[in-house]
């Protein structure tokens, strides 16, 4: 599905120029649950903005399914990344002004579905992130793991080919962040890809794949070995 061949990425600063990512080799396919790791600076953030569709100024080759992602104009990338990724923060950027509803509710909104139609998919995400009957509440009253959920909700409304998560448990304390973690786990199994950014190696060791990065590079693509329990 997600094939990165030979990319490089540089930042100008100035007449600087300042190279983040170097050769980076990176093949995901559907249903995978990796996980990325590496210290601050090391490059997570630039390379999942790139895997994600956010950043389409990069040096290399980016295949997606059949699509060489290098050669779309703006809007194409843009399209691309409507349909295709979900993506979950840190610190949730849930609208505190909006309803749980009409948070999980946009991206529909903003793909010109139907009002009745957005209604009954939102109810069921809900379900299946564990906030049945939360549709009207306000984020402001819920706890931090209850408004990650309604984040995750949004993510996945849309049926994108992949979650792309940037430190979801970062600002959780650790009990929140298992039980994140865990339906993480369950969209997965469900069949959903996950591409997930974290510092922490108990939340890394939970996905199927470990990717390290050090100073831009990979330093090591592995298997994670579950123990039985
Ligand atoms: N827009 C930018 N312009 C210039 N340099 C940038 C820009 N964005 C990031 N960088 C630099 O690129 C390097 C990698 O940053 P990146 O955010 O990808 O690292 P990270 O591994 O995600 O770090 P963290 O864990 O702290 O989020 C850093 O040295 C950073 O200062």
């Amino acid at each position: 599905m997600i094939n990165l061949s030979s990319v490089n990425k540089t930042y100008k600063q100035g007449s600087e120029n300042y190279q983040v990512l170097f050769d980076i080799n990176l093949k995901i396919a559907q249903g995978e649950f990796v996980a990325i790791m590496g210290p601050s600076g090391s490059g997570k953030s630039t390379l999942i903005d790139i895997i994600g569709f956010l950043d389409q100024k990069f040096e290399g080759k980016y295949t997606f399914d059949n699509v060489v992602v290098s050669n779309l104009n703006r809007r194409e990338h843009a399209k691309l990344r409507n349909r295709s990724v979900g993506f979950v923060f840190q610190n949730f950027k849930l609208i505190n002004n909006q309803n749980v509803g009409e948070n999980v509710g946009l991206p529909l909104l903003y793909s010109g579905a139907k009002r009745r139609d957005i209604m009954a998919r939102v109810n069921e995400v809900l379900d299946q992130v564990g906030l049945e009957g939360s549709y009207r509440k306000m984020p402001k009253n819920l706890s931090g793991g209850q408004q990650q959920r309604v984040a995750i909700a949004r993510a996945i409304v849309s049926k994108p080919s992949f979650l792309v998560a940037d430190e979801p448990t970062g600002a959780l304390d650790s009990a929140t962040s298992k039980e994140i973690m865990k339906l993480f786990k369950e969209l997965n199994q469900s069949g959903t890809t996950v591409i997930m950014v974290t510092h922490d190696e108990k939340v890394a060791n939970q996905a199927n794949r470990l990717v390290k990065i050090l100073d831009g590079r990979i330093q090591s693509d592995s298997e994670v070995e579950h123990a039985n329990s």
